[in-house]
């Protein structure tokens, strides 16, 4: 039997409950009725596996996966695969509901699911990381599929792993199925645009946020904390329309510079030195969690869950945080934020890019056919930005923080879609 990892968080807040604290507010205001409140309020599907692996040394290393579905009210359900040590049942649970409203507030027709494997990618070859890829594709064999359960990539997956997921499970079915997974390579089926997506969701929902608090971006000043995917992409586009990114990191340490981060010659210097910044000149180099508390007008939490919480709230002079992670602030932090009068564009609006280019992705896929990356981007900002509209309107009509807001919006469209299914 799977080992079921118990919850190792010690001060932080347990993520699932952290997301039903919020859920349980917006289920109130929108006065949802009891029976949609049980539906949603649980997974609809919960799987771990055991996944014994041969290391490079010949040895056998046991990894635990895993795979939840919260919805499939909307559509197939659709989230990303997490390799991260920290990866655990109630993690992932809350991941694959934020799914569910994430979609939801994007208006696109999927439910939620999030899966992932505790490791550390860091320290595994690629040969251990293809094989614990196929391995855990061969456990979910019965879950994926174009139609039922589509994975894609986040924290520690990329390309290279979808398109391992994409062969292992295509091989299990006897023929290419490209629309099983999003997020692959272009060669096989990946959609332009798909990479840079969810930073530039981020950057066109600061872009939005910030025409409401007129702040003007050549006057702004951005910290942003994890320079991976979605951290670099948003720093660069951020750094495009004018805001001067001040700091940024990763793993190593926080990089602060008053002048500015020059955006690209960071990325080119990761890139070139292993996938890290540590020893970048173009700054000096911080306390990795004083970056969150800079004196800046933008905040973009870019790496993980929990990091802005009770402890460091009170220090935040941030005027707009834009979660560019998933579950960034925990909800005890959320009053403070609130109460200092600090505007939060929340994660299942803001990183939603993301999934919405991934959606054309699997669009794309199923039309045999591509789209250039001009209409992917037009689209893609479209739909952001409407998201970003009816959130905060949603917002104004119901006298709630952003976030409160975009359950709102979520729940109330996955609320509707159950009721005229007539429920299961
Ligand atoms: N990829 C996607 O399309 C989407 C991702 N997200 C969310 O965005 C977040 C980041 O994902 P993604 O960019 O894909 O992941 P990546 O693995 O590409 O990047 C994560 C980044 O966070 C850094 N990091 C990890 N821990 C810390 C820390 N304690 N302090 C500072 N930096 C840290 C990592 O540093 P290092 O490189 O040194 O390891 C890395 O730079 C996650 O919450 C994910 O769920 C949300 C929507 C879609
Ligand atoms: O692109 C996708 O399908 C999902 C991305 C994801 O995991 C997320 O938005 O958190």
């Amino acid at each position: 039997m799977a080992y079921i990892e118990p919850a190792p968080i010690k001060d932080k807040e347990n993520p699932f409950e952290s997301m039903m604290s919020r859920f349980n507010i917006a289920a109130k205001a929108l006065g949802l009725d009891d029976e949609v409140y049980n539906v949603l309020k649980t997974p609809a599907k919960q799987v771990i596996v055991s996944l014994p692996i041969t290391m490079d040394d010949g040895s056998i290393q046991v990894f635990d996966g895993f795979r939840v579905i919260h919805s499939n009210i909307l559509g197939p359900s659709k989230g990303g695969i997490r390799y991260d040590m920290d990866v655990h049942l109630d993690e992932v649970k809350a991941l694959a509901a934020w799914m569910t409203w994430k979609c939801a507030v994007v208006d696109i027709p999927y439910g939620g699911a999030k899966g992932g494997i505790k490791c550390n990618p860091r320290q595994m070859s690629a040969g251990e990381i293809e094989r614990l890829t196929r391995a855990y594709t061969s456990a979910m064999v019965e879950i994926f599929g174009p139609d039922r359960d589509i994975p894609a990539p986040d924290m520690g997956t990329g390309p290279r792993e979808m398109a391992w997921l994409m062969d292992e499970y295509s091989k299990a079915q006897g023929m290419t199925v490209n629309a099983v997974v999003t997020g692959k390579p272009l060669v096989l089926g990946g959609s332009l645009g798909r990479t840079e997506a969810t930073g530039r969701g981020v950057m066109v929902s600061a872009m939005a946020a910030m025409e409401k608090l007129k702040i003007n971006p050549y006057q702004a000043t951005c910290a942003v904390q994890g320079f991976g995917n979605v951290g670099s992409w948003a720093a660069k586009l951020l750094e495009e329309r004018g805001l001067k990114i001040v700091a940024v990191s990763d793993v190593t340490g926080a990089y602060y510079n008053a002048n500015g981060i020059n955006i690209n010659e960071a990325i080119d210097y990761k890139n070139n030195n292993n996938g890290t910044l540590e020893g970048y000149k173009g700054a000096e180099v911080i306390p990795g969690d004083d970056l969150l508390t800079l004196e800046v007008d933008v905040l973009v939490p870019a790496a993980k869950e929990d990091v802005i919480t009770i402890h460091n709230v009170d220090k935040i002079k941030a005027k707009l945080i834009v979660e560019g992670a998933n579950g960034p602030t925990s909800a005890k932090a959320d009053a403070v934020i609130n109460e200092k009068g600090i505007m939060a564009v929340p994660d299942i609006l803001a990183n939603a890019g993301g999934v919405t280019v991934s959606y054309f992705e699997w669009v794309q896929n199923r039309l045999g056919y591509k789209w250039t990356a001009d209409r992917v981007n037009r689209r893609s900002d479209r739909i952001m930005k409407d998201a970003f509209e009816n959130v905060y309107q949603a917002s104004q009509k119901y006298n709630v923080p952003m976030r409160i807001a975009a359950y709102i919006v979520a729940i109330d469209k996955v609320a509707k879609t159950y009721k005229f299914r007539g429920g299961f």
